[in-house]
């Protein structure tokens, strides 16, 4: 039997995102099963990505079963022109003014700029915490694509052939994405325990 690692997320288009991203590879074996459980957990503000997604695995900790692994996600997106902000608090901008919003912000700022950052931070079966980052720069653009994820359709990354993330398939968003590059970090620890 292979161990369980639980994903507490409550955003679905994450969810489907990592699932992908830690299958076994083509005629691999599984190492472990993935579950995952919406536990609404607090985000810190006025702290450091690294300290944000912290906080939500601690608080995950501590309502799970003692020796439970699990790991959490937290995602920002850093404009330039910003120094940096609106950061881990996107999400709050996104629901106030939606991506056009987000786009109108920049206005007047000649840097369109910006990287998405994903910050992993996983409990071991010990208890014992891992962080991890990956980063993805790339510009704010009028929105293009569908509209299902977040800010998706208004982020061009650099690598992405001239595409939003919303114009492009799941598996090229995957081999570029900040969110990739935090997970393969996880995959290297989860297979070299
Ligand atoms: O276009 C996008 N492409 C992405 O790759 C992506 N990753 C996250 N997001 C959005 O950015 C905010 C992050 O906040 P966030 O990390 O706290 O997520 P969340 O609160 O939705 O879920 P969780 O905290 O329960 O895991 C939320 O509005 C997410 O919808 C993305 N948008
Ligand atoms: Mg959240």
């Amino acid at each position: 039997m292979v161990p369980t690692i639980v994903f507490v997320t409550g955003n679905a288009n994450k969810l489907k995102e990592v699932k992908m991203l830690l299958a076994p590879q083509a005629g691999k074996e599984p190492t472990f099963e993935l579950t995952n459980t919406d536990i609404d957990l607090d985000e810190l503000q006025n702290s450091s990505l690294e300290e944000i997604a912290r906080h939500k695995v601690s608080q995950a900790q501590s309502v799970l079963p003692k020796g439970t692994a699990v790991f959490v996600e937290d995602t920002a997106l850093c404009f330039d022109a910003f120094n940096g902000l609106p950061g881990a608090y996107v999400k709050w901008f996104l629901k106030s003014v939606g991506p056009e919003g987000l786009v109108r912000m920049l206005e007047g700022f000649e840097t369109k700029k910006a990287e998405a950052v994903t910050t992993v931070a996983f409990a071991d079966f010990e208890g014992q915490v891992h962080i991890f980052q990956g980063k993805t720069r790339g510009k704010i653009v009028q929105p293009r694509g569908s509209r299902d994820f977040g800010w998706d359709c208004i982020f061009e990354p650099e690598e992405g052939a001239g595409k939003t993330y919303a114009e492009m398939e799941k598996v090229d968003k995957n081999q570029i994405s900040q969110r990739s590059r935090a997970f393969a970090l996880l995959s290297k620890c989860l297979n070299d325990a």
